[in-house]
């Protein structure tokens, strides 16, 4: 740290929700709102930097990186996040607009230009101070709670705008409706349409999918002082709102929550089973067709595109199966309304009690309680919106 700007807007994030209710923080006249993404590279030669960006310090295999480039190269080199995010941010000012409120968006990433430091640049020099950041990610953990709160922080850090700026981030939104809405209209969808072309039910599977983390990093996910069971709070949410698609959906069709995307060293446990050794499994018991939901994702980015859409497909294919990916919620309605609710929700400092949650597990809390999502391998870092440790 070359100033101590991140570290106080550490303590008035952690003020704000100390002298407030448990879970929520009072309402709060936001200037902006700031949409952090993952960022992607966009064209061939961004490949190699963005993925030293995406992997640095994380013991990623070399053989790893080049299968991932790959996937990435197969595509011209560009990921459709940018593009994705770049969507989004309007559809979500509009929204907000069409509500009466006069609160831009602005958008910055983890992992490519924009930076989320150039957001804040931005935003500083229009003159915003008071950013409610949101997070293009869902669920708890290191890479989709915490990394994204160190990444404020090292924005402020590397701008010298730390002292200038209050950043405040809206809750994880798993449990949301307006996420997962859009997950319940597909399952409805490639049901109807797999009972059309003739698959009986008891022939057909349903597999949530979402992003595999190490499993240190899921027993630490969600806040310390909560006990999740096994994948901690990470699987746990993945498993509630799996529960609310099956029966929003009114199926009865067999479901199971499996992870891709793996990564990092074969002796580092992950979450398991994996997407495509269960599709493998299915030819020998009788399955003809296979769903795969991608509950862990907001948008079609690489993961899907790849590790779905054309790998476990293919897997599929070899078994003799048809397989039906559903959308994500990228720019649907319903998830477009959901984030404007979250983004009115702060303002208004709605009280807990009153705020959507499809799962008991929520609704999340606005600033996270201590230990949240720490990194099993990575040391301390600071944060915005979260308690100190
Ligand atoms: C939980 C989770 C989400 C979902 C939540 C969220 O959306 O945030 C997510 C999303 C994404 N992950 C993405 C890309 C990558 N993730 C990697 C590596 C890793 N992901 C991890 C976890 C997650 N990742 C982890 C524990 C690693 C190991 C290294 C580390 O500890 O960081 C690597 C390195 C190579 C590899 O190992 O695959 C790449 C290239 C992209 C962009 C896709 C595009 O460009 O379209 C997106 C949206
Ligand atoms: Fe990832």
């Amino acid at each position: 740290m070359t100033n101590n700007g991140a570290q106080l807007a550490v303590v008035a994030a952690t003020e704000a929700a100390a002298s407030g209710p448990e879970h929520v923080t009072s309402p709060v006249a936001y200037d902006a709102v700031v949409l952090a993404g993952f960022g992607g590279p966009e064209g061939q030669d961004d490949v190699i930097p963005f993925l030293r960006n995406v992997t640095r310090g994380r013991g990623i295999p070399d053989e790893r990186l080049e299968e991932v480039a790959h996937h990435y190269r197969h595509f011209g080199g560009v990921s459709p996040i940018n593009k994705q995010n770049r969507v989004l941010r309007a559809a979500l000012e509009a929204e907000l607009t069409a509500r009466g409120l006069e609160l831009p968006v602005l958008w910055g990433n983890r992992n490519w230009e924009p930076y989320l430091a150039d957001a804040l640049r931005a935003a500083h020099e229009r003159g915003f101070r008071t950013l409610l950041g949101l997070a293009t990610s869902a669920y708890s953990s290191y890479s989709s709670c915490r990394q994204y709160r160190e990444d404020f922080a090292a924005a402020l850090d590397t701008t010298g705008l730390g002292s200038e700026l209050r950043i405040d981030k809206v809750r994880q939104f798993f449990d949301h409706p307006g996420f997962v809405e859009p997950f319940v209209d597909g399952l409805r969808t490639a049901i109807a349409d797999l009972v059309e072309r003739g698959f009986g039910e008891d022939a057909i599977r349903i597999l949530f999918s979402t992003h595999s983390i190490p499993t240190a990093d899921a027993d630490r996910s969600g806040p310390r002082d909560r006990d999740f069971g096994e994948g901690g709070a990470y699987a746990a949410q993945h498993r509630a709102v799996a529960e609310v698609v099956v029966r929003e959906a009114g199926t009865d069709i067999p479901w199971q929550l499996v992870y891709q995307s793996r990564s990092g060293p074969p002796t580092q446990p992950w979450l398991e089973p994996d997407v495509n050794e269960v599709i493998a499994g299915f030819a020998e018991a009788g399955v003809q067709a296979v769903v795969i939901v991608p509950l862990g994702f907001v948008s079609d980015h690489m993961e899907v595109l790849w590790d779905l859409d054309t790998e476990a497909t293919e897997v599929a294919q070899q078994h003799g199966l048809v397989a039906i990916r559903t959308p994500t919620p990228g720019t649907h309605p319903a998830y477009v309304r959901g984030l404007a609710d979250l983004v009115v929700e702060r303002l208004r400092g709605t009280p807990v009690a009153e705020r959507p949650a499809l799962t008991e597990l929520g609704p999340w809390y606005d600033v996270c309680r201590p230990g949240c999502c720490e990194n099993a391998r990575l040391g301390f870092r600071p944060a915005i919106a979260g308690l100190a440790p």
